[in-house]
């Protein structure tokens, strides 16, 4: 691979001519690819998966998952390179935690800390961008995510509404990508010797805001897919002067993470703490993640607490919803987490706090759309319910999943009646309204496609 002028030659004087021989060597090996599993579904053993080697983190690897399949559809699989998968390891939310995911989009950091979190506590995810913030709401939407709110909007914002707040901030910054070489050549195009650096300062000003959300012993997680010291050891190195109550934590020992290299920062020995995946020395395409306490013994205001301010149902609207719900045996949402947006019903996490005017693109679980005199539930929750939880229901072979996804209506050999969960392998792939033998088709415009049996 040609590698960006000045590339080899930066490398050779921090590694020195040996190491960076091998680490440049690496750039012409092949792509490491990898896949996670959803342990949010019931039915979460993806089909011909038992080649698949493990990588060392819960439910993460080695091989590669095509986006046209029912495990991918039914979110049972998300694509996601095995060094990208330590972040979230190192980040082990746990089951009612508040989370704040910062840099999300689009998504492989949020679905794994969804399911750490298991349905408890509140995930809130933000991508800067509209564009990649839709998408990242479509994959919490895949995986089945009930207890995440998807923002869109900047640093600023989020710290100066929710500071002390969360329990853990993960902060995945944008960077120069050397890590993506490999994998997406043209990432190398913005490359020059002074692009780790531009993305140093952007970096700074993430992460000045993203401290003041740390709750006092909360952490804050910092992860590049570069090998850029100025972003990585240094920008380490910066934060500790600058924020004396942040401390980096030792991380897990998951395979391929090694010690950062406290040479390349300010020569502090708590920099080891800190973690590296070099792809000549592991099966990735490269990170740098670090883990920070934030010490409490620092004065600081306790974490603001107030109901979120956000339109709820009328009587009319809760009725539809009950009707609904009785109907086909949805009884887990509790009437104080439905919020209104339009005609559009949804369900918030529980202890979701004031979101004031923060702009919103995803409300929690999308329940579904209130019409004059009836209730039409939502994809979402087709795909967040556990499909034993819901009837009717009706289990659609391979071809007639390509039919669904395809958008066409499905013929069925029992007869059936109203809003029935299709399911493929055990998982939620849509709503469709069943009149005697047929399925009409509820799945998503935007979302169709023609599957191709060989996928
Ligand atoms: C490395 S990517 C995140 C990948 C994601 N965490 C995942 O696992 O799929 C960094 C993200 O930060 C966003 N970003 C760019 N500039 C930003 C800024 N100034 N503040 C916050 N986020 C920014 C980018 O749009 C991008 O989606």
């Amino acid at each position: 691979m040609r590698l960006p002028d000045g590339y080899a030659q930066k490398y050779q004087h921090l590694m020195g001519e040996d190491e960076a021989a091998d680490f440049l060597a690496s750039f012409d090996q092949p792509v490491q690819h990898g896949f996670r599993t959803n342990p949010l579904k019931e039915n979460a053993v993806p089909a011909d998966f038992s080649l698949n080697k493990p990588t060392g983190v819960p439910n993460g690897y080695f091989g590669q998952v095509s986006g046209h399949t029912p495990d991918h559809t039914t979110g049972v699989v998300y694509s996601q390179e095995p060094s990208a998968m330590l972040v979230g390891a190192v980040a082990d939310a746990r089951p009612g935690e508040l989370i704040l995911d910062l840099c999300a989009a689009p998504g492989g950091k949020t679905t794994q800390l969804a399911a750490g979190l298991a349905g408890q506590g509140v995930l809130l995810t933000n991508e800067i961008f509209a564009k990649r913030a839709a998408v990242l709401s479509e994959n919490v939407e895949r995986f089945g995510i009930t207890n995440a709110v998807v923002t869109n909007e900047t640093s600023e914002h989020l710290a100066a509404q929710l500071p002390n707040f969360f329990d853990k901030v993960v902060v995945d910054a944008p960077c120069s990508g050397e890590g993506m070489f490999r994998k997406d050549p043209e990432a190398m195009t913005f490359w020059s010797l002074d692009y780790p650096k531009i993305c140093a300062q952007r970096q700074q000003e993430i992460l000045s805001e993203a401290v003041k959300m740390v709750k006092p012993g909360g952490h804050l997680i910092y992860s590049t897919c570069t090998f850029a010291p100025e972003e990585d050891e240094q920008m380490m190195a910066w934060l500790l002067q600058n924020y004396p109550e942040f401390e980096l934590v030792d991380l897990p020992l998951f395979p391929g993470l090694e010690a950062a290299r406290p040479a390349w920062g300010d020569n502090q020995p708590q920099l080891a703490r800190a973690g590296r995946v070099f792809p000549h020395h592991a099966n990735g395409e490269g990170h740098f993640i670090a883990s920070l306490i934030r010490r409490s013994d620092r004065e600081v205001t306790k974490r603001k607490w107030a109901k979120p301010r956000l339109p709820r149902p009328d009587a009319a609207a809760l009725s539809l919803w009950h009707d609904f719900a009785q109907q086909h045996g949805l009884t887990d949402i509790n009437d104080e987490q439905l919020v209104v947006f339009g005609d559009q019903l949804s369900a918030l996490p529980a202890n979701t706090p004031d979101l004031g005017r923060l702009r919103i693109i995803r409300p929690g679980l999308h329940l579904g759309t209130l019409k004059k005199n009836r209730f039409e539930p939502a994809f979402a929750l087709a795909l967040a319910i556990q499909p034993t939880h819901y009837s009717p229901r009706v289990a659609l072979d391979r071809s007639q999943w390509g039919d669904f996804v395809h958008g066409d209506t499905v013929s069925l050999t029992e007869p059936g009646h109203g809003w029935t969960l299709a399911t493929v392998n055990g998982n939620g792939i849509g709503f469709g309204k069943v009149v005697g033998q047929t399925l009409k088709n509820g799945y998503p415009k935007g979302l169709r496609f023609q599957p191709h049996f060989t996928d």
